[in-house]
């Protein structure tokens, strides 16, 4: 089922039923909270002007996805990588072999046999033509529901992912930040943000925070993101900006946390601030355990969060696989000079 922490993780990246935007997540108003933030609010604790209703319903947040995890997060300087241990310390993260994937629908394949392994800590680069299925790929990790796996295997921390449902995954830690982030209208940030923690800390048997401890927690990441407090009180991604979309996926990585955050797009439709400052985010979430797949078509956001791997994908598929030289190359040359055909 496609559900809130789907959505959640979804927001934080995915893409729809479940890790993301499940509604059983925002079913709850009277659970077990310390702080039965459901139902008060930010909007009223803050004399916040109440643009936005506080109350998503699970129609809302059906057509999202999302991720998360609750990671302590460690900050680190923008554009430094963070140190990884000799590979054999490693702990593998993630590996896919061999996966193939077609439209539900049309039965259509995008993925034609996808091979990938991501240790814990490490930084990923896809690169790759429009339309390669770049997009696609990570859908498929998030489990979204347009998308068929026909066959292959993805292991994520040890265990069979394509088995967990959307909202399993994200609650396992995956979050995904989409390429285009969805309005939830009439419902505000701060609450959406608050009730997809909660969700997670309850899956998880781990105490939810009220109003006023949630707001501590997510006043620190605003400044993260270099983002007002009034974002907080609008409705979720409505009339935002391209650029205010972007930050406020970061926003939403950063209160969830993440073992393995993937971007898509993160970087397209910023101005130059916009692109440090989430930048400076990402690389303020990195720690030696978390880790990012970022999807980008530009190598100016590869100069501030510098990946240690960047792989070209084509028709459905890595094609190669190198360091940053490998974005200087198609930076200079296009894609041409590494085209498998
Ligand atoms: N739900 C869908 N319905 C129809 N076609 C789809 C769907 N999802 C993906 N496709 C098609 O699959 C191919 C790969 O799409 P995908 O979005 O994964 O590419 P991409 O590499 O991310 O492209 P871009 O760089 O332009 O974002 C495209 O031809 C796209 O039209």
């Amino acid at each position: 089922m496609w559900n809130a922490t789907a959505t959640a993780a979804a927001m934080a990246g995915c893409s729809c039923s479940s890790p993301f935007s499940t509604p059983s997540l925002f079913s709850h108003p009277n659970s077990n909270s310390n702080s039965n933030s459901n139902s008060t609010g930010f909007s009223s604790l803050f004399n916040l002007p109440s643009k936005a209703s506080s109350s998503p319903s699970s129609t809302q947040f059906h057509s999202f996805c999302l991720h998360r995890s609750h990671s302590l997060l460690r900050p680190i300087a923008a554009a430094v990588s963070v140190e990884s241990p000799p590979l054999e310390n490693k702990k593998l993260l993630l590996e896919v072999k061999d996966l193939t994937a077609v439209i539900a629908e049309s039965h259509q394949k995008i993925l034609s046999g996808v091979n990938l392994k991501f240790y814990e800590g490490e930084v990923h680069a896809i690169m790759g033509k429009n339309g390669s299925g770049k997009s696609t790929f990570s859908k498929v990790l998030v489990g979204h529901p347009d998308y068929e796996v026909t066959g292959g295997t993805v292991t994520f921390k040890g265990q069979d992912l394509l088995e967990m449902d959307p909202e399993e995954r994200s609650l396992s830690g995956i979050f995904m930040g989409f390429q285009s982030p969805v309005e939830i209208p009439g419902v505000s940030n701060a609450d959406f943000l608050n009730m997809a923690y909660n969700a997670r800390q309850r899956k998880l048997g781990l105490p939810e925070l009220g109003p006023i401890e949630f707001f501590s927690h997510v006043y620190s990441k605003l400044e993260m993101v270099n983002m007002e407090m009034d974002f907080l009180n609008r409705s979720v991604n409505e009339g935002f900006s391209g650029g205010e979309r972007k930050r406020n996926e970061i926003l939403q990585l950063a209160v969830l946390g993440a073992d393995l955050a993937i971007l898509d797009e993160i970087d397209s439709g910023l101005d130059i601030d916009a692109l440090q400052d989430v930048a400076k985010a990402v690389n303020g979430l990195l720690t030696l355990k978390n880790s990012v797949l970022m999807i980008t078509h530009y190598q100016r956001l590869l100069e501030y969060i510098k990946p240690a791997h960047i792989h070209i994908m084509e028709n459905g598929r890595i094609v190669k696989s190198g360091d940053e030289t490998l974005a200087s190359v198609l930076e200079k040359e296009g894609y041409k000079a590494i085209s498998s055909v």
